[in-house]
């Protein structure tokens, strides 16, 4: 609390009480606002949509998986190029792929071979924002809780400009199933400035709704093997 509302609690000078929202922090979220048994539900439903929309990745051909990486790495290529007048130094959060999540670490590797600086994200707490450490080529990765590649607590922390983020599920407006933790959500409300981010997926993900609930915060780009299928990003 700040030295002036202490200072003013009682005094009869104000009609109403100092305004504290500042003082809240950016990534509170409040469960309050939610009806509990809604929430329950959505949850349940996206449960089982990530098993059904993990099924229906696992089961892609080899073929069909292979033409769609091809050109999603290009379209997110050329995403990049066309909104980076200079790529070099630019801090990007790719990811490492699981669960037959789109592999673009070849991307990963041109990108920083063009001067960007490579970040992955990183669980370091539970139900916390996530935080994102430097990746190399010689960066020898370790595994999180979930079996997830990383790189080592000692790799410098850095945050990043634009996030791509791989999605389980997404919609024409924009909105992400993820993994289920909730973590792009809490790291994105709590950065500012907020980095730029694009969804990344196949176009077999997509949903006619997600149930979006007060959390979930809308990506400014998706893109799948058919290109940019939502842009929040000249609104
Ligand atoms: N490649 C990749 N890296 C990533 C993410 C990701 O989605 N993909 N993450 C993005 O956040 C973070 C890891 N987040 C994760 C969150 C939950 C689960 C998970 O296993 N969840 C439960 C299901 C929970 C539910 O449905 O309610 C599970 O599958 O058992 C895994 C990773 C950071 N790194
Ligand atoms: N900003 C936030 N503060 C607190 N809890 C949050 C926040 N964002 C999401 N959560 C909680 O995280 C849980 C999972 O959220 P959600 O279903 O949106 O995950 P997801 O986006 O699929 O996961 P991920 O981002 O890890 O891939 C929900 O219970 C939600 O209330």
């Amino acid at each position: 609390m700040s030295d002036d509302s202490e200072k003013f609690q009682g005094t009869g000078r104000f009609s109403s009480p100092p305004c504290l929202a500042a003082e809240i922090a950016p990534d509170y979220f409040d469960p309050l606002a939610v009806d509990p048994e809604q929430a329950r539900d959505v949850a349940r439903w996206r449960k089982a949509e990530r098993v059904r929309l993990g099924k229906a990745r696992a089961s892609m051909s080899v073929e069909e998986r292979s033409a769609a990486t091809g050109m999603l790495t290009e379209c997110v290529r050329t995403a990049l190029y066309d909104r980076c007048c200079d790529v070099r130094g630019v801090v990007l959060s790719f990811y490492w792929p699981i669960r037959g999540e789109p592999d673009l670490r070849p991307l990963m590797r041109e990108l920083h071979g063009a001067g960007m600086n490579i970040v992955l994200p990183v669980v370091e707490t539970r139900a916390a924002p996530l935080v994102f450490r430097l990746w190399t080529p010689e960066t020898r990765m370790l595994r999180d809780q979930w079996q997830i590649p990383v790189p080592p607590p000692d790799a410098p922390g850095l945050v990043p400009e634009i996030v791509l983020a791989p999605l389980v599920g997404w919609t024409d407006n924009g909105y992400r199933l993820g993994n289920g933790g909730g973590y792009f959500d809490r790291t994105l409300a709590a950065l500012t400035p907020r980095p730029l981010l694009i969804g990344i997926g196949f176009e077999s993900a997509r949903l006619p709704t997600i149930y979006p609930q007060p959390h979930d915060i809308p990506l400014d780009l998706i893109l799948t093997e058919a290109g940019e299928r939502c842009n929040h990003t000249n609104e």
